[in-house]
């Protein structure tokens, strides 16, 4: 199936009711299931991501399909290795390509076993569950932090709690003091001092938690703030001051034109018009912003050199070469070392009358180019379901903005 959608006719002020973060919520799941708590969880993601953790802690079998949801398949894997049992763990065919080598030994180095039931890596796993004894431990900290967020979740479950001394450069930081942190709101208090965290054995406390919405997904919003004259926006539900690293989308977006105001109502977006000439930014902490930025610097004609890239090849999909191939469908040519760059040097080429963007399964290429039809009238996406990864009402919020669709088999 595909979306034809065009640039709103009419721009007239909206209130987005945006999702809540599927980032906090599974790992609000898990540390109610470490908890034992009985409390329920407010505002949990209507996500796919959380909708396939919430089914795996509810079943009763000992085998999950964790689909393409990366954090449901990390954290699993390290809350299932302390359940006494034997336990297989799945996903979609991406996910048997996204590495995990580096949570399993570490598990296994810790008292767990685990078995790759295909490539070795890789999911499927097999494990075997039973307590664990923790203690010291060294990990790259350079691959995904979800890794190390799986670990310190079930650190205080292990009879030497856990410190853990990470290696490399560290990524998605603000990951893992966002885990550290809702740690903290379930009782557990622990220490990160330069690159060793260490998390006590101990208890959960039950607690009431509400989850804040997804300041991932406002980046689209923004995206549509700077990509349309006149354009006034009010974001329910962002905090200011959040844990997620994603918030910094708010400053990112001055220079692209989009004015931020917290109110009491929401956060106040405004089209200003007023952009830097160039955008140059290291995503180490941010990388699912990676996309929506990208888009917009192309559709404002600002070029760009973003760093710091290096996970975004082992996401959803490849995203730096899925960027570059589907940009150059809008007319533009972009450039990567194939490591951990992406450049935009202002070059363009032909664009395509009305291009169609393929998705690869990758929420964020969807909503990332969507609002891209406001600079060039109309645009293609493939397989718009792929948003119910994280934000599932993501057209419907789009269509009552004043985007028009049509719809192709
Ligand atoms: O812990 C999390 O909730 C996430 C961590 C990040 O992954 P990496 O740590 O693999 O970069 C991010 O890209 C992902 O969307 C969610
Ligand atoms: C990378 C993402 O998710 P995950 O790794 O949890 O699948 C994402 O949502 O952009």
């Amino acid at each position: 199936m595909k979306y034809t959608i065009s640039a709103p006719t009419n721009i007239k002020p909206y209130k987005v009711a945006l999702p809540t973060s599927k980032s906090i919520s599974n790992r609000a799941l898990i540390l109610n299931a470490l908890a034992y708590s009985a409390q329920p969880i407010k505002n949990l993601s209507d996500s796919d991501d959380t909708q396939l953790m919430l089914k795996a802690l509810q079943s009763n079998s000992n085998t999950f399909d964790v689909g393409a949801a990366g954090t449901t398949m990390r954290f699993l894997t390290a809350f299932l290795s302390k359940i006494v049992g034997q336990w297989t763990i799945t996903g979609s065919a991406r996910m048997k390509e996204r590495p995990i080598k580096i949570l399993v030994e570490a598990l296994n180095q810790l008292g767990a076993k685990i078995e790759y039931i295909e490539k070795e890596g890789y999911p499927p796993l097999r494990i075997f569950g039973s307590a664990m004894e923790g203690g010291a431990l060294e990990l790259p900290g350079n691959v995904s932090s979800q890794y190390i967020s799986a670990l310190l979740m079930i650190g205080p479950s292990m009879k030497n709690g856990l410190q853990l001394t990470l290696t490399g450069d560290i990524i998605s930081r603000p990951y893992i003091h966002l885990t550290l942190q809702m740690m903290e709101t379930y009782g557990i208090q622990s220490q990160w001092k330069g690159n060793v965290i260490s998390v006590p054995s101990g208890v959960y406390q039950s607690t009431s938690f509400t989850v804040e919405a997804d300041w991932s997904a406002a980046s689209y919003w923004f995206e549509v703030a700077a990509l349309n004259k006149g354009c006034e926006l009010n974001l329910q539900g962002v905090k200011r001051y959040s844990e997620q690293g994603d918030a910094k989308v708010a400053t990112l977006f001055d220079q692209l034109g989009v004015s931020h105001k917290f109110s009491q109502k929401g956060l106040l977006l405004r089209n200003t018009g007023n952009t830097a000439k160039n955008f140059n930014y290291n995503f180490i902490e941010q990388p699912d912003l990676a996309q929506t930025f990208a888009v917009t610097c192309c559709c404002l004609g600002i070029p760009f050199h973003f760093t710091g890239l290096q996970t975004l090849k082992i996401k959803e999909t490849d995203r730096i070469n899925a960027l570059i191939t589907e940009l150059k469908k809008m007319g533009f040519i972009l450039s990567s070392n194939q490591v951990d760059n992406l450049i935009w040097d202002g070059t363009t080429c032909d664009k395509e009358e009305t291009p169609c963007i393929a998705t690869y399964k990758d929420h964020r290429m969807a909503m990332a180019f969507a609002p891209a039809a406001s600079s060039i009238g109309s645009l293609q996406i493939e397989d718009p379901a792929v948003v119910s990864k994280s934000y599932p009402k993501y057209w419907e919020h789009l269509k009552a903005y004043g985007f028009e669709f049509s719809t192709k088999e």
